[in-house]
């Protein structure tokens, strides 16, 4: 059975160095494989080496198995760790490497035999027990690796990045044993990773981290449907998803809208309860988020009661085989993940009445003639100036589909789908992350 992983308020600061990790609070369940999602140097290793004792911890606390283990020797951790280059050692065969920790340990030599070979036999690898690292391929090496930190039956496994060297059908195949070796333990696992097709592909939750700071642990699902925030939608999803500069725009005697630029989607009435939250954002700059399953080519004649249509020029064709991408201007300005908003600095707060005035203000300065409604096309004030970029909407066609550079096409949004964010990045609709204010 595998240890249970806490982590409270934990930093980590190197020596001359900016914080490398900040505040990290997250509960690991015994046997949970959890996977530690992120970009280059966002803090995954030294969040991993801090657990497994290699790296020291500035501030917080470890707990494993609900024991402190800040100052635990990595020996006395019963964990066990794989990393990117397997780190054999290159003048003992694999049975050796194998047999390594039992060796540490004292075992009885002909017990410790009995469990390299069967370490050996479950991955695998029995014929090659013999041979000396050198003399064995990417893959083998990484079996050799997980036979070593399987052969002690560890509580807690630790995996930075171990596929990482390998080419992309091994990888595929060895993170399945991977999953499945870990399975068969019961160890809890923590594995660290930059890609997240693995992270979805593996984790039973998923903790995406940016510069040092946790944005959201799910399960995959809930990362794709509800991310935390701008950084973790476009962080999670093949193809990306598409980010684009809008606007609320909630006239008191008429329908509510989403301005992307040039184009509207009226959001159907009566509005849903994530909708009517979106009046409170009226006159915010907000970055809408299209994935390319919200988006379908069809005429606005076959529009369900969900569906709002757009309007898009085909800007780039990229065929991928069983699918073809396509790049679409819809006249608005692709958005950027906003920066990191660091949670040591107090967020800036509108006071009640302040937020009613703006309000007011923003409802009270349409003149009566450019009030937007359902059904009249207007002219919206303050249009964002068209994007200069290629297509900021990527959506799917199907791998037979014919699709050119400058076609027109005709688009249907569910409006169900649509993810907003403010301007900081944070989800707004749907099911807000924070009330917004007022
Ligand atoms: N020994 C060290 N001394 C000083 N700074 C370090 C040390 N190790 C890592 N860092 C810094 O800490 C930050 C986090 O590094 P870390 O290796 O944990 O990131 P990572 O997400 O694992 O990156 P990668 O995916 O590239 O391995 C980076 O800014 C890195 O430069």
């Amino acid at each position: 059975m595998g240890s249970t992983i806490t982590l409270h308020n934990v930093a980590k600061t190197y020596p001359g160095g900016q914080p490398a990790l900040r505040h990290i609070s997250l509960s690991v369940a015994a046997s949970e494989f959890l996977v530690l999602l992120g970009p280059s140097g966002c803090g995954k290793s030294t969040l991993l080496r801090m657990i497994a004792g290699l790296e020291t911890i500035t501030e917080g606390e470890l707990h494993l198995d609900g024991t402190l283990a800040n100052d635990l020797d990595p020996s006395e951790r019963d964990t066990a760790m794989i990393f990117q280059n397997f780190a054999l050692y290159p003048n003992m065969t694999a049975a050796q490497n194998i047999g390594f920790p039992l060796a540490v340990h004292k075992q009885d030599p002909a017990d410790a035999s009995r469990h390299v070979e069967a370490a050996a036999h479950a991955l695998g690898i029995s014929h090659l027990l013999d041979r000396l690292p050198g003399r064995l391929s990417g893959g083998e090496r990484q079996r050799v690796a997980m036979g070593r930190a399987t052969v002690r039956q560890p509580s807690v496994f630790l995996l930075d990045e171990p596929l990482s060297s390998l080419d992309a059908r091994l990888r595929t195949r060895l993170r399945l044993e991977i999953l499945s070796t870990t399975r068969k333990t019961g160890a809890t696992t923590i594995y660290v990773t930059h890609d997240q097709a693995e992270a979805m592909a593996l984790g039973d939750r998923v903790a995406v981290l940016r510069d040092g700071i946790l944005q959201q642990v799910d399960t995959p699902r809930s990362l794709y449907t509800l991310p935390a925030n701008a950084f973790v939608a476009s962080f999670v999803g093949i193809p990306r998803i598409s980010l684009i500069h809008g606007t609320v725009y909630a006239p008191i005697d008429g329908a509510l809208s989403l301005s992307l630029g040039a184009q509207q989607l009226f959001l159907p009435v009566p509005l849903s309860r994530d909708h009517q939250m979106l009046r409170v954002m009226q006159g915010s700059p907000l970055l809408i988020g299209l994935r390319p399953e919200a988006v379908r080519i069809a005429e606005p004649t076959q529009a369900t009661p969900v569906e709002r249509a757009l309007t898009a020029i085909i800007e780039h064709v990229e065929f991928q085989g069983h699918e073809t991408l396509l790049h679409l201007s819809l006249g608005g300005r692709p958005a950027d993940v906003p920066p990191q908003p660091l949670h040591d600095t107090p967020k800036p707060t509108r006071s009640i009445t302040s937020s009613l005035v703006h309000r007011l203000l923003h409802h009270t300065s349409l003149p009566s003639k450019q009030r937007i409604t359902a059904d009249s096309p207007v002219t919206l004030p303050h249009a964002e100036p068209p994007s200069t970029r290629t297509g900021e909407l990527v959506i799917r066609a199907g791998s037979g589909t014919n699709h050119r550079r400058g076609q027109h096409l005709p688009l249907l949004v569910d409006v169900r789908n649509l993810l907003v964010f403010n301007h900081q990045g944070e989800r707004v609709s749907p099911d807000p992350t924070h009330i917004p204010d007022l």
